[in-house]
């Protein structure tokens, strides 16, 4: 699900977001990668063209966007859908709660089996949007019917074993940031690693939670394997606008463009339960954040001994990373020397 990007040899998973018209693609976009606030939404104006965006300069998780306007036609040639699905790594079809979605099913069920054939890897995520206008006994009777009415048409179809996952989201609280987290966890190889060194980090350390985060879209790419709880999560969103938005404000010298993020970047909150947040800048796009009980930060050398080798720890599993794409590269440049030459050709195209 991943392809090479030409330019930088960096592996990138490639997201795409589709669904009906005004179903809140765009908006899903704004407010999780441009720090839109949800009321300006309203606003937005219907897309036009298939729009490619690229999140990968300011943020860890380098994947992109594919913003679809609402119906495509899958029977248009001009549309070359099996290039599109070939590199997906993840499908997010989002589905508007608020208004009747028997058309948006019909939709899925054609989208979903489309891009199945060409690439049976994609994971299939289903956002069931705009849930903020529901009650809770709502939301949950509204996730079974869709799940089921999805699920039947496929089994219908003969094709039972397409996975599809369902997440209630909606832009005006934190839900559309933690389903975003576990899509691209998914997509992240070295998921278990970060799990393990988090949980290393936590047990010696006497944290009861720790969060990997990147910065700029608020998602949690890893946290350690006790549950996350929503309240915990929004606590840590919370932090990461104070400190980003302090740092903007008087953090940063005038004349300074760029990111209000670097090395020095650190906070502690303490909130008034005996639990202290801590806030770590670990590499460029990525900041650890815990919870501790008050008695626990007393030991904050400690702490800080324990990040300081979680942080060489991840430096080297990025570092594996690198390795493996840049060694990836070479052999497929040399493979492909090798056939010109077997081919008759001499002049070697690198
Ligand atoms: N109540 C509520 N409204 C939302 C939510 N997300 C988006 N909207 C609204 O839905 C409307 C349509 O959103 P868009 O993001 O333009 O939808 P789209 O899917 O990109 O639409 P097209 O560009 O036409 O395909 C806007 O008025 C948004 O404010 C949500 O979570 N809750």
């Amino acid at each position: 699900f991943c392809f090479l990007d030409s330019l930088n040899g960096e592996v990138k998973p490639r997201i795409l977001l589709m669904g009906l018209r005004r179903s809140g693609k765009s908006s899903i976009q704004k407010v999780v990668f441009h720090k839109m606030s949800p009321n300006e939404t309203l606003f937005l104006e219907s897309t036009n063209k298939i729009c490619r965006e690229d999140v990968s300069s300011s943020s860890f998780v380098s994947f992109q966007i594919w913003d679809f306007p609402g119906q495509i036609d899958f029977f248009d040639p001009t549309f070359d859908y099996e290039m599109i699905f070939r590199g997906t790594g993840a499908l997010i079809f989002v589905i508007d709660s608020q208004d009747d979605y028997v058309e948006a099913l019909s939709r899925l069920h054609l989208t979903v089996t489309r891009a199945y054939k060409v690439n049976p890897d994609i994971n299939f995520e289903v956002f069931i949007h705009k849930v903020d206008g529901l009650s809770d006994d709502h939301k949950i009777e509204k996730q079974r019917d869709i799940h089921k009415r999805a699920n039947d048409d496929l089994a219908d179809a003969g094709l039972e074993q397409i996975h599809l996952s369902f997440y209630l989201t909606s832009i005006y609280d934190h839900s559309i940031f933690e389903a975003f987290s576990k899509v691209v966890q998914k997509l992240i190889p070295q998921l278990p690693t970060l799990e393990n060194l988090l949980n290393i980090f936590i047990s010696n350390s006497g944290i009861e939670k720790a969060f990997l985060f990147d910065v700029v879209s608020k998602i949690y790419i890893a946290t350690d394997s006790s549950p996350v709880d929503m309240q915990t999560y929004e606590l840590c969103c919370d932090m990461i606008d104070v400190v980003i938005d302090i740092s903007c404000i008087y953090g940063l010298a005038n004349s300074e463009a760029g990111l209000p993020y670097d090395k020095e970047s650190m906070a502690i909150i303490h909130l008034n339960n005996t639990t202290v947040m801590y806030l770590k800048e670990v590499t460029k796009f990525l900041a650890m954040v815990c919870f501790l009980r008050k008695e626990s930060f007393e030991r904050k050398g400690l702490i800080d001994y324990n990040f300081h080798c979680f942080k060489k720890a991840i430096q080297e599993v990025f570092d594996v990373r690198i390795k493996v794409q840049q060694n990836r590269k070479l052999l497929s440049q040399r493979r492909w020397s090798k056939l010109t030459v077997t081919n008759g050709v001499l002049n070697n195209p690198h």
